[in-house]
């Protein structure tokens, strides 16, 4: 039997909590707010921005929402950046990845107030993450880790198996599990005999980018996994980098695509825009 890890209700539960936190801090003065910077037209991107937006008005976080076009220059977004960095009515900064290829991810994530990142994502917040000292974390491993909190998956003294090494999840989630006492494998696409590496996971956590990779022959019987992954099919299905059918014969636990991390994340968005308002001054 697979127990089905429940984000979306998870994540539903968190942002009612949310909702009361924001409710406090109002009555204290203090009006949470999220810039949300959306550069070009990617349809995924469009749907996950309006999506935050979404979260971020039913729990009462303001938004400054700003569309830029596709053709934006990095002088522009960095400008932009500045003015957002200055503003002490705006207490997050998320800027939407992927950015139109012109621009430069790294430099424009730098550009951003460490006090301000919502995302988690400066290097100098991965560097106290690295540290053992957090800040800022960023959202999708936050997720993780609070998702396997939430069902009493023990972590501390577990072998776990990251595929995939994105800035966004495999490095900075390796740090998260280190940080909890796990013994830590980051594979990727030049680790050899992948398969075998992953089987040796109590939790297997698979952030590739392909669709449905991971089968069967990936998972230890009992093992945890996690699937990161959000590909759309030719025929309109959403599926992850898991094939769940296959790895529901060996997971004790599983999370599913839609309904798993991928609410976590912007949960975690909405928790962190918080602690960002309330250890400013404004
Ligand atoms: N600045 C950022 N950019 C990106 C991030 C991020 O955390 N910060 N992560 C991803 C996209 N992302 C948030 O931005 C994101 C992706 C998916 C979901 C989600 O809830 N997915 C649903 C399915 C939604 C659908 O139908 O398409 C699910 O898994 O149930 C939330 C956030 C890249 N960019
Ligand atoms: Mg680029």
């Amino acid at each position: 039997m697979t127990v089905m890890i429940d984000g979306r209700g998870t994540a539903e539960k968190i942002r009612s909590q949310l909702k009361q936190k924001t409710e406090q801090l109002k009555q204290q003065g203090l009006e949470p707010c999220l810039a949300v910077v959306l550069v070009g037209d990617d349809p995924a991107s469009q749907v996950y921005v309006r999506n935050k937006k979404r979260a971020a008005e039913k729990i009462g976080i303001k938004t400054k929402d700003i569309t830029l076009p596709a053709n934006t220059t990095q002088t522009e977004l960095l400008q932009l950046i500045d003015e957002l960095n200055d503003d002490v009515t705006v207490h997050a900064i998320l800027v939407q990845m992927p950015l139109p290829t012109q621009l430069d991810e790294n430099a424009v994530i730098e550009r951003i107030d460490p006090k301000k990142d919502a995302d988690g994502l400066h290097p100098e917040n991965l560097g106290h993450l690295f540290m053992g000292q957090p800040k800022a974390l960023p959202c999708t491993p936050r997720g993780i880790m609070v998702l396997l909190e939430e069902y009493q998956i023990p972590v501390a003294g577990k072998n776990v198996v990251i595929i995939g090494r994105s800035n966004l999840v495999g490095r900075p989630l390796a740090a998260l599990m280190i940080n909890a006492d796990a013994t830590v494998t980051v594979a990727h696409s030049k680790t050899k005999e992948l398969s075998s590496v992953a089987s040796q996971a109590d939790i297997l956590v698979v952030a590739t980018g392909r669709a449905e990779m991971v089968d069967e022959t990936y998972i230890k019987e009992g093992a945890t996994v996690i699937d990161v992954g959000i590909n759309r099919l030719a025929n309109g299905k959403l599926v992850g980098d898991v094939k769940q059918a296959s790895a529901e014969t060996k997971a004790t636990y599983l999370t599913p695509v839609p309904g798993g991390v991928g609410p976590m994340t912007i949960a975690m968005l909405m928790q962190q825009t918080l602690e960002l308002a309330e250890k400013s001054n404004n």
